[in-house]
């Protein structure tokens, strides 16, 4: 018997300097495929792509779509959850679509979301009125309703970030993190932001991706991660900030820039922000 094999690499390294696998390559086909075609795209931001992606004249749209195709990829090969995420601005300009329409802040989304592979397909997005969450019921091959109107506990009691790089933090996450643990706080960390994300939406609690003193813009990309994932939280009532300002207030200056972020119920953020405060950062 033949088994096809999806993981692995594909042998390239990406823009960001990573190694693509054959899924992301997938992945990242699919959805310029698949955008392309729905005839209501004319400007694509992949994670996997240097320069933005113009749609063929004939079939441009009045939408520009900033995604990442397949986030967690470290996590492909072991089989832990992965997803896509996806942000949807109009475009702005009167001319041919180019970069400055993709460099718009999150407050001018129009609709983000993601999927997530995981115990279940789930799809979860916000047209900017709510978070609604869809499961995919393969005996049918339809999305389902299952989730309606997500809203984020105010507070919650699990606390995510790689405790990896605690030698690299400013003091602000140091005392944040050091506080949780006297509190006997939950440790969760995936390590697929998608999926972490998930799980902060449904139990509470503070996800992270601070800068650490060797990676002073942290590691995930404004665009496609961390502008999606604060105006899911935020439509859900949750908080999304980079300790100084809030993400969605960002203007982006480059498509692939990194932002350091913390996002989830809006008591835990709230307290990232007073000690960032505190530590005059
Ligand atoms: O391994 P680290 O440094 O904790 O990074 C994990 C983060 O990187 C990501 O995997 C993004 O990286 P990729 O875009 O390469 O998948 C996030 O999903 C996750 O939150």
């Amino acid at each position: 018997m033949k088994v096809l094999i999806m993981y692995g690499m594909a042998g390239d390294v990406n823009v960001q300097g990573e190694e693509v696998k054959k899924l992301d390559v997938l992945a990242n086909d699919l959805f310029i495929n698949m955008l392309s075609s729905s005839y209501s795209t004319c400007l694509m931001v992949s994670e996997e792509n240097t320069t933005v992606i113009e749609v063929e004249k004939e079939r441009q749209g009045k939408y520009v779509v900033c995604f990442d195709p397949l986030d967690g990829s470290s996590n492909i090969d072991c089989l832990v959850s992965i997803g896509s995420i996806f942000s949807i601005y109009r475009k702005t300009t009167e001319s041919e679509p180019n970069v400055s329409d993709a460099l718009q802040p999150g407050n001018q989304l129009v609709a983000a979301g993601y999927a997530l592979y995981g115990s279940a397909t789930m799809m979860v997005i916000s047209t900017g009125n709510g978070v609604n969450g869809f499961m995919l019921d393969p005996s049918i091959g339809e999305f389902v309703l299952t989730d309606p109107s997500m809203t984020i506990k105010e507070r919650g009691k699990i606390y995510s970030l790689n405790e990896g790089y605690a030698n690299l933090w400013d003091p602000a996450v140091t005392e944040y993190v050091k506080g949780k643990k006297a509190k006997k706080a939950g440790a969760r960390y995936i390590g697929s932001m998608v999926a972490d994300v998930h799980r902060t939406i449904k139990y509470g609690g503070i996800f992270m991706y601070p800068a650490t003193s060797d990676t002073p813009k942290g590691k995930l990309r404004l665009l496609y991660e961390c502008i999606p994932m604060a105006f899911l939280v935020q439509q859900a009532g949750g908080k999304a900030t980079t300790g100084k300002m809030p993400i969605l207030d960002i203007q982006p200056t480059d498509i692939h820039q990194r932002v350091p972020i913390f996002l989830g119920s809006s008591g835990d953020v709230q307290d990232v922000i007073d000690l960032y405060k505190k530590h005059g950062l």
